[in-house]
């Protein structure tokens, strides 16, 4: 599973950026690390292997030629256009030891701390656009930037601006990082394609079957070109693409929805609207294309592509709307199953909890008062890259 510990990024969220940078208030960065090294320990105590993201980029990065084309591909990325400019930050960045230039694309280059190197005066610039390079508040949730799904990755395009850069690092880490070189991934997406898909909206089901949100960050039409590179190339025969509504509350399917049991779900009432969605399944047809039909009833085709005869499908706030808006807003859906049946959570959830219980799974609360801060659950702060059947 790969983590990422929030990191000085979360100290370059102002009052007047956090709403670009997509975060609802700013963490207390101390808190919210010993929060999330109390997650990483309920994994490792589970039998997860962790992986750190910023370790695995600073090894990826050991080659001089390597390192010097990332840090430019950053900049480049980050808007920073002007040739001279890019030159001399280069030489800034890759002079640093690897791990300090990595720690610093992620949180960001202020104008006041390079203004000296490039003989600029930025100073008054400074209060209202304070970067260079913006920070990467988001990484924790590595969820998602990239997806593992079968044998392969879907390298994501990301829909915001503040989100985009994060693929890369995954771009550089299967590259690069010689534990991914080596096995040849395939990519069922690829980053620069720029046609817009995130983790969070990307569910593995089960060897044969995705579900697919078409939300906020995931558009229609990537989910089919997605579906069609499954079935051309994987065990995947079955998408199912889901529309959600479009807000911040629930930018991505897992936080409305998620996979617990061969048969069990958490889910928010408000996606199932009494069997009145917009669902499409999608299976290969004859010729390469992508066969898609049309659906409203989320329960009935689960039931149908998971061979189940019954679900349980345990609403979050145990059906009560004021409990589930306010836990659902805190991310009580997002469960991050570690085996059938078994999920961490947030400990401020406890309504949903207590349900979970009462429907006989086992749940490993974490706390949350920060990490809850930043819109993301338990399953948005993690990327598994290797499932085990059980
Ligand atoms: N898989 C997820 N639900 N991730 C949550 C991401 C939250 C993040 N602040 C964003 O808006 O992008």
């Amino acid at each position: 599973m790969i983590l990422k510990r929030p990191g000085q990024e979360l100290e370059n969220l102002t009052p007047a950026t956090m709403s670009r940078l997509l975060f609802d208030d700013i963490p207390y960065l101390p808190a919210a690390q010993e929060e999330h090294d109390y997650f990483a320990a309920t994994l490792r105590e589970n039998g997860t292997k962790v992986l750190y993201l910023d370790d695995l980029v600073v090894e990826a990065l050991q080659q001089t030629p390597i390192k010097e084309k990332f840090a430019q591909q950053m900049l480049r990325e980050a808007g920073i256009q002007e040739e001279k400019v890019l030159a001399v930050l280069t030489g800034y960045l890759i002079n640093m030891e690897t791990q300090e230039m990595v720690a610093l694309l992620m949180k960001g280059i202020r104008k006041i701390e390079v203004a000296e190197h490039l003989g600029a005066q930025f100073q008054a610039e400074e209060i209202d656009h304070p970067f260079l390079m913006e920070p990467l508040p988001n990484l924790y949730f590595t969820r998602d930037p990239a997806a593992a799904i079968g044998s392969g990755v879907a390298l994501n395009s990301m829909t915001f601006a503040t989100r985009k850069r994060e693929s890369l690092f995954m771009e550089y880490v299967l590259k690069y990082h010689p534990r991914f070189q080596a096995q040849g991934v395939s990519l069922w997406h690829q980053r620069e394609r720029g046609e817009r898909i995130e983790g969070g909206d990307q569910l593995v089901l089960n060897e044969h079957v995705m579900a697919i949100g078409i939300s906020q960050r995931t558009a229609q039409e990537t989910v089919e070109k997605l579906a069609q590179q499954l079935f051309a190339g994987s065990s995947y025969d079955t998408v199912i693409g889901v529309k959600i509504p479009h807000n911040h509350a629930m930018m991505h399917l897992d936080t409305v929805f998620t996979m617990i049991n061969y048969d069990q779900f958490t889910v928010h009432p408000l996606i199932l609207n009494d069997g009145q969605i917009d669902l499409w399944i999608m299976h290969p047809g004859p010729e390469g294309q992508v066969l898609s039909e049309h659906r409203t009833d989320l329960l009935q085709v689960l039931k149908e592509v998971l061979h189940q005869s019954e679900l349980d499908l345990i609403p979050t706030g145990d059906g009560d709307p004021l409990v589930a808006a306010r836990e659902q807003w805190n991310d009580g859906t997002n469960t991050l199953a570690l085996a059938p049946g078994e999920v961490v959570t947030y400990d401020r959830n406890y309504v949903s909890n207590e349900l979970l219980r009462k429907h006989g799974v086992k749940v490993h609360e974490i706390r949350s008062s920060e990490l809850s801060r930043g819109r993301g659950g338990p399953r948005c702060m993690s990327m598994p890259i290797v499932r085990e059947d059980s």
